[in-house]
């Protein structure tokens, strides 16, 4: 599904460099490493965010497909819920009207399968109508989790999806995250290392004790 080798990204005379990344269809991969080590850049290079000049690779494919032949159509495939996504909530529309969304984009007009989501993660139907601004930070990071899945997408990408949430609401995700491995290929980080350990199948470390892997200022 996704294979790296060679990749170093660039800000200004700030080289990233990565170690090689292989993820297999069904793996649940861990990226953990010291701040500041490229683990957000990672997702910005896989998504298409960042400019030609900004990276360099010796092998880089997303579903098999080198990564300079995938446009916006990648993002049929991908779901990506950024660090403190909670916020990617508009606080204008009501949860329904963010489910809709997510179904009409994908040309779904959906059948149970967001009550059955909410199920999965905890979550109570009676939040379908109401307002980001009333729920909880467990409850909007969950609601995102589910919007995500509810593309059915091949591959989740997930930043920090345990930053600022409580204990319970981590163990709920974690229970969610059980239940799609094997099935949606996930790549993920997060700063707990415990959660990193118990969420993936396997880690790949950027930084070699307190360093960053082989990058240089
Ligand atoms: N747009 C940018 N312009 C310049 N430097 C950037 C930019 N984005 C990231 N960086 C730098 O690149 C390095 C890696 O940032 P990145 O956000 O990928 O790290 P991270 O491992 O995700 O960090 P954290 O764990 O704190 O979220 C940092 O030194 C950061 O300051």
């Amino acid at each position: 599904m996704i294979e790296i080798q060679g990749l170093s990204i660039f800000y200004g005379k700030r080289r990233l460099a990565y170690p090689d990344i292989s993820v297999k269809k069904g793996e649940a991969v861990g990226i953990a490493g010291k701040s500041g080590c490229g683990k957000t850049s990672l997702f910005s290079f896989l998504l298409g965010e960042l400019p030609d000049s900004a990276f360099s690779y010796e092998r880089a494919e997303l579903l098999g497909r080198d990564l300079s032949l995938w446009g916006m159509e990648r993002f049929e495939k991908i779901s990506y819920i950024p660090q403190f996504a909670q916020s990617a909530l508009n606080p204008r529309m009501k949860v329904r009207e963010h489910i809709d969304a997510v179904l009409s984009a994908c040309g779904r007009r959906g059948s149970g399968e967001a009550e059955e989501l909410f199920q999965k993660l905890a979550l109570s139907e009676e939040l379908f109508s109401r307002y980001p601004s009333t729920l909880s930070g467990g409850q909007k990071q969950r609601i995102v989790i589910a919007l995500a899945m509810l593309k059915k997408p091949e591959l989740l990408f997930m930043d920090e999806p345990s930053s600022a949430i409580d204990f319970i609401t981590l163990r709920r995700i974690l229970k969610y995250i059980w239940s799609i491995k094997g099935t949606t290929t996930i790549l993920m980080t997060a700063h707990q290392r415990p959660f990193l350990e118990k969420a993936v199948d396997r880690i790949v470390e950027l930084s070699e004790g307190e360093k960053c892997w082989k990058s240089e200022m």
